[in-house]
């Protein structure tokens, strides 16, 4: 089998070091080009010595020294900087993983894109964020856009049979996230800590806290709804709180086909990774009869309107889930920070998606625009309607 070239961006984070620990049980068969990460100087600098890329990328500036003196004398080249992290993303390579936070990845993700090779998207937010126009990017450079995201890897997985035609409905599958049974009160009151603690995943700070708010499934409505060009009807979600099927394909016929499998993001990782081939990975195996029983129901509205938004945004046209999915960083930043209370981010991302609309975009200049737009808005939302609660 050829050699696979492979650039990671988001390296140091939850989804980034899976795929590390993915390539490091098989060595011969992946060359790692380029590492990239945020602020974890440390980390990558341990990974670069590890995998031997030929770059290794720091976005944050400060944490270049820390890099560039780790890597002396090692032949890997360290950089720094926003610039040096598109510029690297944009290097040829056979696969890379999309794992960068937020639309913070949008850029690099649509750099790597244009080289027309494999895109292995786990930063839902920069397909939700830029809609069409990164669709658009991805067909135009001729890449392949293989999904990451638990439920959307499943979707793809039980489609593989080339029956979309014959598509009725999907079914997105829901932990609950941590507040699957509490009472709004306790919602209400909920610190960072509590909400951080999700049930069954072990995942980086924002899509935790987009779990408990279930934003993340109202992310995962709208990436289901880009990737597999499906109408909001045909997407269902319910909440399965063993999270062992991942996503269901219901056909015409009544057939519905489910992918299963341990709650481990190597598994859908190790399934982008070697596609259309399938490789061997140490994830724990299924045992249905120790999990004994799987069950399933409809996400409370009440308790979590993200749902609805995420709805709202998908009907209400291109720029309306840029704006959610701004609203939402920022309203996940400052709930973290202990601005606002866990309830407010909903709150928050309601009034900003009120105030703008859904504008037409017409280029990634467009999309970077309003993203720029609801992020002040919803700042300043923050800063007047919430300031009780921050002071
Ligand atoms: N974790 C999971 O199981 C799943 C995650 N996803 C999605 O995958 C993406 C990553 O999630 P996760 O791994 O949990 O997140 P983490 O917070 O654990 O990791 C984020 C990664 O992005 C890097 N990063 C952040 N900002 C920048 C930037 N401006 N430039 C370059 N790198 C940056 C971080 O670097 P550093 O840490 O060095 O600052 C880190 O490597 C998200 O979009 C998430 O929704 C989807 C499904 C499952
Ligand atoms: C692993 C994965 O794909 C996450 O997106 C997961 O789905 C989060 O769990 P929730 O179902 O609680 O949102
Ligand atoms: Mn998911």
């Amino acid at each position: 089998m050829a050699v696979k070239t492979v650039t990671i961006l988001g390296s140091t984070g939850s989804v980034g070091t899976q795929t590390i620990d993915l390539l490091m049980a098989e060595p011969d068969l992946y060359r790692v080009n380029a590492l990239i990460a945020g602020r974890n100087a440390t980390l990558l600098a341990e990974q670069a010595r590890a995998l031997r890329p030929d770059v290794a990328v720091i976005a944050d500036e400060a944490g270049y020294p820390a890099l560039r003196d780790t890597l002396a004398g090692s032949g890997i080249r360290a950089e720094a900087g926003r610039e040096a992290v598109i510029a690297v993303s944009a290097v040829p390579t056979d696969w890379t993983m999309a794992a960068i936070t937020g639309t913070a990845g949008l850029e690099p993700t649509l750099a790597a894109a244009r080289n027309g090779r494999a895109i292995a998207l786990a930063n839902k937010e920069a397909l939700v964020s830029a809609g069409a126009v990164f669709l658009r990017a991805i067909a135009d450079a001729g890449a392949m856009l293989l999904p990451v995201d638990s439920e959307h890897n499943a979707i793809f997985q039980s489609l593989a049979d080339g029956n979309r035609a014959s598509l009725e409905k999907i079914i997105l599958t829901a932990s609950g996230g941590p507040f699957r049974d509490a009472s709004l009160a306790e919602m209400r009151d909920a610190p960072p800590e509590r909400a951080l603690k999700h049930p069954v995943w072990s995942m980086g700070a924002k899509i935790s806290i987009d779990s408990a708010t279930l934003f993340n499934k109202g992310l995962e409505v709208i990436e289901a709804a880009r990737i597999f060009a499906l109408a909001p009807d045909e997407i269902e979600v319910l909440v399965h709180p063993q999270s062992i099927i991942h996503g269901m394909v219901c056909y015409r016929d009544g057939s519905v086909l489910a992918q299963m499998g341990a709650p481990d993001m190597r598994i859908p990782i190790a399934h982008t990774l070697a596609w259309p081939a399938r490789v061997a990975t140490t994830s724990p195996r299924l045992d249905l009869a120790a999990a004994g029983q799987l069950s399933f129901f409809a996400p409370d509205p009440i308790r979590f309107p993200a749902l609805r938004l995420a709805r709202e945004a998908l009907e209400g046209g291109e720029g309306a889930s840029t704006v959610l999915n701004a609203a939402n960083e920022i309203a996940v930043a400052a709930y973290l920070a202990k601005r606002i209370g866990f309830l407010d981010i909903a709150t928050l991302v309601e009034r900003v998606m009120q105030r703008l609309g859904a504008p037409p975009l017409a280029d990634l200049a467009a999309v970077l625009a309003l993203d720029a737009e609801a992020r002040a808005i919803t700042e300043s939302e923050l800063t007047t309607k919430f300031a009780s609660r921050a002071a």
